[in-house]
């Protein structure tokens, strides 16, 4: 079948409910990069990984760099490189060849790890799908941590905006909760918003949904949906969150603006949804035990 048959397929059997289109007119770049590329040495061997090749998100080519507010997801076959692009892009790794422009500023494999830290903090939220959190912290600890490490604000302040964030996550009654005490959902939920302590430009999401049931994943994905479209604090647009997401779960690419497959250490296509849709939970539940996949 036609994959844009299949879309339509699964977006009828999902029962989809569409969002408002957005604007992008006027918003400026936050990701771009050219030639960027990542070889892997094998300790003790001389063989290497070709992991990307060359890849570009570049003004006025087919794959455009990624804007303010996009949601953007990254799909395609094990070891394509999906990861190794979205650390590239977190600037936990750095690339081999290529120069990259996260908000402006220029990155290239000499950049320094002081500089790069900083820019994380400022500027980058990761969420992982094994959540990692601290054991020994409880949600509220495990949130106001990143603010520890960027020293804008005291103690007083800190508590108060990990608070709001747990609720906004939907955790204001399990501040005191120590990990091992949460749901797989609610862990997610706490790395969520632990990712946006610092209020982030960019929130960088690996595999967010890959541990969580189905309930689980379609109340992630809301919750990843709207700060997406309306910021950390919920409070508009102007605050709209860019979101890079790696994903093997073809359901949820109606979550984004735009797909970028990699395949073999290249885009080998991108696919752009007029429209973000959503998941209804009963729905994708019922979905999930009556089909086979
Ligand atoms: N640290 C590393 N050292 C050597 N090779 C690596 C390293 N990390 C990744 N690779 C290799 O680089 C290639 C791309 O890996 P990557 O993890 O980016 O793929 P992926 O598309 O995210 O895969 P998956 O969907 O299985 O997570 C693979 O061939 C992998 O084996």
């Amino acid at each position: 079948m036609e994959e844009h048959q299949e879309q339509v397929v699964r977006r009828k059997k999902l029962n989809l409910y569409r969002l408002q289109p957005k604007n992008f007119e006027g918003r400026e770049d936050v990701i771009m990069f050219t030639d960027l590329s990542k070889v892997y040495s094998l300790e003790g061997r001389e063989e290497k990984v070709v992991a990307l090749r060359s890849v570009s998100l570049a003004p006025q080519t087919e794959f455009y760099p990624i804007k303010r507010g996009e949601f953007v997801m990254i799909r395609g076959p094990s070891g394509g490189g999906k990861t190794t692009l979205l650390n590239l892009i977190g600037t936990i790794d750095s690339p081999s060849d290529g120069e990259l422009y996260i908000m402006n500023q220029r990155i290239d494999g000499d950049s320094k790890d002081e500089f790069l830290s900083s820019l994380r903090l400022k500027h980058i939220g990761f969420v992982f799908q094994t959540f990692n959190l601290l054991a020994t912290m409880s949600a509220l600890e495990n949130v106001e941590l990143p603010m520890i490490l960027l020293g804008k604000h005291n103690e007083k302040e800190r508590k108060k905006r990990a608070i709001a964030l747990l609720k906004r996550v939907g955790l204001g009654d399990r501040l005191d909760h120590l990990p091992s005490e949460l749901s797989g959902g609610e862990q997610q939920r706490v790395a969520i918003a632990r990712a946006l302590a610092n209020e982030p430009d960019i929130l960088l999401l690996d595999e967010p949904t890959g541990d969580l049931d189905s309930r689980a994943t379609v109340q992630v994905m809301d919750l990843i949906l709207n700060i997406n479209r309306v910021g950390p604090r919920g409070d508009g647009e102007d605050h709209a969150t860019t979101c890079v997401m790696v994903t093997h779960n073809p359901e949820l690419e109606c979550y984004a603006d735009r797909i970028l497959y990699v395949q073999d250490g290249v885009f080998v296509k991108q696919a752009i949804n007029e429209v973000q849709t959503a998941i209804k939970e009963d729905e994708y539940t019922k979905y999930l035990h009556n089909e086979e996949h």
